[in-house]
């Protein structure tokens, strides 16, 4: 693992905006296609809006990129909740991507239909790669969640499925959401993570003992990818480092 700390939130989204474009800019010297999962949450807000200008805009080769989403809230897609909307309005719509290799968790259907047509499109996608993505983008909530793997909720527990939607009561609402197994086997995994708000949360993640069920964050260990932590002073507050 490791961790990169940036100043402040707006040093973090620069830092990691470089970082992820000379990333890209690598992996494509061996392959054609770069495989991308975006996050939800308000963190990366404004990363998405840096790399949808200069110079990122005219530095990655955009129509090579394919897009999947970490996790959905099924509320449609026009409602501001909706993951896949925010990506759009900062990113996808200012830069020239394929639309056809856009691949939002659809809410216009049952969540668990979605969830297994995901499964199925991820399963096409990656049947002939060793890994999965080639970067997984995630943030982590207060309470140690990341992805919709909530503490206390069964799909923290999820050992084969790729793809899982339920009912979160807390929110009174459904989630789609990637499970911890094929984010495992991604080639690169980065957490986004500002403020002091996350600082003792953070702390029990990367320094605390293994307890998955109150840390679901705690779950993402790529098994031969690489796992970054990208995250500002503020929440790197109580680490010992
Ligand atoms: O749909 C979601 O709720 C997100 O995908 C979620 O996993 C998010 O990444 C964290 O909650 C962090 O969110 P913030 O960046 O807003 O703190």
């Amino acid at each position: 693992m490791e961790l990169h700390i940036a100043k402040d939130p707006a040093q973090l989204s620069e830092n990691v905006a470089a970082w992820i474009s000379n990333y890209i800019l690598e992996v494509l010297q061996d392959q054609e296609r770069f495989t991308f999962v975006l996050s939800g949450g308000s963190t990366p807000k404004q990363l998405y809006a840096l790399l949808a200008k200069a110079p990122y805009n005219q530095m990655i080769p955009w129509e090579k990129l394919h897009f999947f989403w970490g996790d959905e809230r099924a509320v449609p897609f026009t409602d501001e909740r909706n993951n896949a909307r925010m990506a759009f309005d900062e990113l996808l719509n200012k830069v020239n991507v394929n639309p056809e290799h856009i691949h939002v968790m659809r809410t216009d259907i049952e969540p668990e239909a979605s969830a297994a047509e995901y499964a199925q499109l991820l399963q096409s996608y990656f049947s002939e790669e060793e890994n999965t993505f080639d970067l997984v983008l995630l943030g982590m909530g207060d309470d140690g969640h990341t992805l919709s793997l909530f503490p206390g909720t069964a799909v923290v527990h999820e050992k084969k499925d790729w793809v899982k939607a339920f009912f979160l009561p807390a929110q009174d609402m459904y989630r789609i959401t990637l499970t911890a197994p094929v984010v495992n086997n991604a080639a690169c995994v980065v957490f986004l993570t500002t403020g002091a708000a996350k600082a003792m949360t953070l702390k029990n993640v990367i320094e605390g003992t293994f307890d998955a069920e109150k840390y679901p964050s705690q779950l993402i260990r790529p098994e031969d990818g690489e796992l970054h932590w990208f995250v500002d002073e503020a929440a790197a507050a109580a680490m010992e480092l």
